[in-house]
């Protein structure tokens, strides 16, 4: 893998750039101009076969429609969540611009900021086609560990689901309930995304490394998760708007909670943590849900 486009110039897109760089050519493109290393035009970023696809979960049916159309380029897809309108999963979106065997998805616990300092990460590149994930595990630099796995659902729901046992995360230490709650909070919401998981055919074992547990206990228990800093702000009694605002980054877990919410009625899948982040973002009282978490007896 030669020459790579990145699009999107969030932090994980320019992370991905400054990594892959270190083996790879690379230019990065975003809606916007920026003064950044290798920045090009986002047509000449689509002249390159091998993309990576850096911008929000949420964007993306959009983004496909209106700048993609149908095409063959070797994608990796970095984004992580569950379109909030239709609680679609990305491949399901992706599948239908990109064959399958040209589709790759990454995981694993891997905050941008350590990445673009050069620290040890694990990644998961995970796809229907082995070679397709090989290839692009091979353009990664030697300071991140890349591993290969064709469980592209499973490697999808741990890096969606996540984000929102993060906000809860960050609710619990904003109420300053203790280690205690957070580890069993950060447990509990592991046995309820591989419970997820099992719905959709995912394999129980992605759930117990880098895509499950590894990027769960990352996210849930740090500030540098942009979910986890939204869980503080509710548990301070800002708004939703006032804590994106201040943010001025994407909280994937946001419209991944609403996405969990409707799955988990229409399918009748019993997510209590997911369901309860749900209701604080819909303006819940988190002591409420607290409480309501400790009460209810079903196992
Ligand atoms: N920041 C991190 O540490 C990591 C982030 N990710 C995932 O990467 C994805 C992107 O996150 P970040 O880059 O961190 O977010 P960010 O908030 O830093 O950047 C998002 C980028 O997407 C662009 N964007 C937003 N809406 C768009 C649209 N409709 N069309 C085109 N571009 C649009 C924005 O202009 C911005 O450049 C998310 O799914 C996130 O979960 C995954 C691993 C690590
Ligand atoms: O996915 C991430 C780490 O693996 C980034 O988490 P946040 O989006 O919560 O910052």
């Amino acid at each position: 893998m030669k020459k790579i486009a990145v699009i999107g110039a969030g932090k994980w897109g320019q992370a991905l750039a400054y990594a892959l760089r270190q083996k790879c050519e690379v230019v990065i493109t975003s809606r916007t101009e920026r003064d950044i290393p290798g920045f090009v035009s986002l047509d000449a970023a689509m002249e390159i076969e091998n993309i990576v696809m850096a911008i929000p979960a949420q964007a993306v049916r959009e983004w496909l429609g209106k700048h993609y159309g149908m095409g063959d380029h070797n994608i990796l897809v970095a984004a992580k969540g569950i379109e909030a309108e239709t609680g679609a999963f990305l491949n399901e979106i992706y599948e239908a611009f990109v064959p399958r065997t040209h589709l790759t998805y990454l995981s694993g616990p891997s905050f941008a900021k350590e990445v673009m300092e050069g620290l040890p990460t694990a990644l998961v590149l995970n796809s229907h086609n082995r070679l397709a994930a090989t290839a692009w595990s091979e353009a990664f630099p030697d300071f991140i560990k890349t591993y290969v796995s064709t469980d592209v659902i499973g490697a999808e729901i741990g890096g969606a689901y996540k984000n929102v046992i993060a906000i809860a995360g960050g609710i619990c230490d904003g109420l300053k309930l203790g280690e205690n709650a957070r580890a069993s909070l950060i447990a509990r919401g592991l046995v309820e995304m591989a419970r997820f998981g099992r719905e959709f055919g995912a394999n129980e074992e992605t759930f117990l490394s880098l895509s499950g547990a590894g990027d769960l206990f990352l996210t849930a228990s740090s500030k540098l998760s942009r979910n986890f800093r939204v869980g503080l702000g509710l548990a301070e009694g800002k708004t939703l708007d006032e804590i994106l605002e201040e943010l001025g980054e994407v909280a994937e877990g946001v419209g991944t909670a609403k996405a969990l919410h409707t799955i988990a009625k229409t399918n009748d899948i019993y997510l209590p943590i997911a369901n309860e982040v749900y209701a604080i973002l819909e303006g819940k009282d988190p002591m409420e849900s607290l409480k309501d978490l400790l009460n209810n007896r079903r196992r």
